[in-house]
C-alpha cells in the first residue's frame, strides 16, 4: 500500500519502508510512531502542553496493575480528547449481532452442526449491520467466553465509526479485502491474513474493491497472546516478527458522523461533528495488528501418530486456568504428512472444549466433502466427532509415503465453554440437515477374529 492509496485527507507516518511499508513488525512490542514529526513528547507522557496543540490521552487495555509482561496501554496524542468523540447515547437494535449469554429455548445446541457459506446477497451491509452471530459462549458481563460470527460486508462505512467495549475482535477474511481505518493507523487485510482489533479502539471498515465475507471471533476475555512453545524452543509456529502493527495515521475532518458502541452486549449510537480518527502520534503496546497465516511454520509428527491440534495454535487467549484457554485460535494449513504406520487424519474423539471450525480455503482432510470454503462446523463440548467415512477409508488404506497436504486452510476457535447456537444459526443460516449422515455409513469391521481389517 502506498500513501496515495490512503483515504482522502488521511496523513500517515512515514518511516516503515520496504516489506513493512505502513507497518511496524513485532508482537507485543512497545512501539512509537508519529504522522507529524516531533509530535511525541520525549522523556514523559503528559507534558503541560503537547506539541501541535494536541491532547494527551491514555488507552488502558489492561488493569493499571496487571503484571509486567501482560500490562498494555498506549499513549495517544490527538486533536480532541476521546470524550469529544461521544455525546448522549441512544440504544439501537442490531438483532443479528448477539452476545453471551444467549440461550434460545427453542434452539438445540447439543449436536454436531455444519453450515454452507452464508450468501452475501445484494443488500447493503456494513461491518456493523453485516455481522451474523453463529454461536455465543460464556458471559460478556463477566468478561469470559466468546462469540463466533460471520461477516457479510457489501458497503463501506461512511462517516460512521465503531468500537466494542466488550471484546477484542479476531478477524479472519475468507473472501474479499477489508480496510480498517483505526485510531492507531490503517490495516489492509485480505484472505489468508488475520487482524486483531483491540477492545475500545475506534475504527471504520471500508471495502477497497468489492464485497467481503469472513469470520470473527469476539473475545470477551483476556487478550490473545502467543502460545508458549515449550520444548519446541524459540522458533516456529507464529513468529513474533511476522505480526504487523500499523504506523500512526490521522484525519482532521469535520463531517457529521455517527459512532456506534457495543457495550455489555447492547448497541448504542451517538452523533458528533468530526472524525474521531484524530490520533497524530502514539506510543505503547496496546494496538491493532495483523498477521499473514502463510508465515505460520507448522510443527508436526515426523515419525508416527497424530498429535493434538494444539500444536497448530496461532494465538491463545488465557482463561485464568493454566492450559485451559478461553479461546485457542488454531490453524490447519498445508504441510507434509509423513507419519509411518499411522492413521494420519484427525482421530475420533470427544473434547471438553468446544470446537468451531471455518474453512478459509481448500479441502479439510477429515471431511473431504461438504466442508467448503466459507462453511462452518461446530462440534460442541463432549460431542463425539471425527473423520467421515470417506476420510476414514482413505486414512486407513493410503500408502505410507510422504504426502504434501496441499490446497488446505481451515481454522478452529476452540473454547473451554459450550457454544450456544443463535436463532440465526439454527433457522436462517444454511444449516446442512444431513451433516451427521456423514458418519452413517461407517461400518462395523469387528468380527471377533484378530488381525487388522
Ligand atoms: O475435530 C477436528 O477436526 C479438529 C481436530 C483436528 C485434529 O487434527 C485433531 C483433533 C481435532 O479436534
Ligand atoms: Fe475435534
Amino acid at each position: 500500500m502506498t500513501t496515495q492509496d490512503l483515504p482522502r485527507g488521511m496523513i500517515r507516518a512515514t518511516g516503515a519502508t520496504g516489506p513493512h511499508e505502513g507497518y511496524m513488525p513485532g508482537f507485543g512490542n512497545d512501539f512509537e510512531t508519529e504522522a507529524l514529526p516531533g509530535t511525541l513528547p520525549q522523556g514523559q507522557n503528559s507534558p503541560q502542553k503537547c506539541n501541535y496543540g494536541l491532547y494527551a490521552e491514555q488507552l488502558s487495555g489492561t488493569a493499571f496493575t496487571a503484571p509486567r509482561g501482560q500490562n498494555e496501554r498506549t499513549w495517544c496524542y490527538r486533536i480532541r480528547p476521546s470524550v469529544k468523540h461521544t455525546g448522549r447515547f441512544r440504544k439501537i437494535d442490531l438483532p443479528y449481532w448477539q452476545s453471551a449469554p444467549n440461550v434460545d429455548p427453542d434452539v438445540i445446541s447439543l449436536g454436531q452442526y455444519r453450515w454452507d457459506p452464508v450468501p452475501l446477497g445484494d443488500q447493503a451491509l456494513t461491518w456493523i449491520t453485516g455481522m451474523r452471530t453463529m454461536t455465543t459462549a460464556g458471559d460478556v458481563n463477566t468478561q469470559t467466553g466468546m462469540a463466533s460470527h460471520i461477516y457479510l460486508v457489501t458497503a463501506s462505512m461512511q462517516d460512521e465509526y465503531f468500537f466494542s467495549a466488550d471484546s477484542e475482535l479476531l478477524v479472519v477474511p475468507q473472501e474479499g479485502r477489508l480496510r480498517f481505518c483505526t485510531e492507531l493507523g490503517v490495516i489492509d487485510l485480505e484472505p489468508r491474513e488475520i487482524a486483531i482489533i483491540p477492545r475500545g479502539l475506534v475504527y471504520r471498515v471500508e471495502l477497497p474493491d468489492g464485497p467481503a465475507r469472513g469470520f470473527v471471533c469476539e473475545n470477551y476475555g483476556q487478550k490473545f497472546d502467543l502460545p508458549g512453545r515449550g520444548p519446541i524452543g524459540a522458533n516456529c509456529l507464529a513468529n513474533p516478527r511476522d505480526f504487523k502493527c500499523p504506523v500512526a495515521a490521522f484525519e482532521d475532518r469535520d463531517a457529521a458522523s455517527r459512532v456506534v458502541i457495543k457495550w455489555c452486549g447492547q448497541f448504542h449510537e451517538t452523533f458528533i461533528d468530526h472524525s474521531p480518527l484524530d490520533v497524530v502520534a502514539w506510543h505503547g503496546n496496546y494496538c491493532a495488528y495483523k498477521y499473514d497465516l502463510r508465515t505460520y511454520s507448522p510443527v508436526g509428527a515426523i515419525l508416527f501418530d497424530h498429535p493434538d491440534p494444539s500444536i497448530f495454535t496461532v494465538l491463545t487467549a488465557p482463561s485464568g486456568q493454566e492450559g485451559t484457554a478461553n479461546i485457542d485460535f488454531v490453524l490447519f494449513r498445508e504441510r507434509w504428512m509423513v507419519a509411518e504406520h499411522s492413521f494420519r487424519p484427525p482421530w475420533y474423539h470427544k473434547n471438553i472444549m468446544s470446537e468451531l471450525m471455518g474453512n478459509i480455503h481448500g479441502i479439510y482432510d477429515a471431511k473431504p466433502k461438504g466442508f467448503v470454503p466459507g462453511g462452518v462446523s461446530l462440534h460442541n463440548m463432549m460431542l463425539p466427532h471425527g473423520p467421515d467415512r470417506a476420510a476414514f477409508e482413505h486414512g486407513s488404506t493410503e500408502p505410507m509415503q510422504p504426502v504434501k497436504q496441499d490446497n488446505t486452510m481451515q481454522f478452529m476457535f476452540e473454547t473451554r465453554f459450550p457454544q450456544h447456537l443463535t436463532r440465526f444459526a439454527a433457522t436462517e443460516a444454511p444449516l446442512q440437515d444431513d451433516y451427521i449422515d456423514c458418519w452413517d455409513s461407517i461400518e462395523k469391521k469387528f468380527d471377533g477374529t484378530p488381525g487388522t481389517k
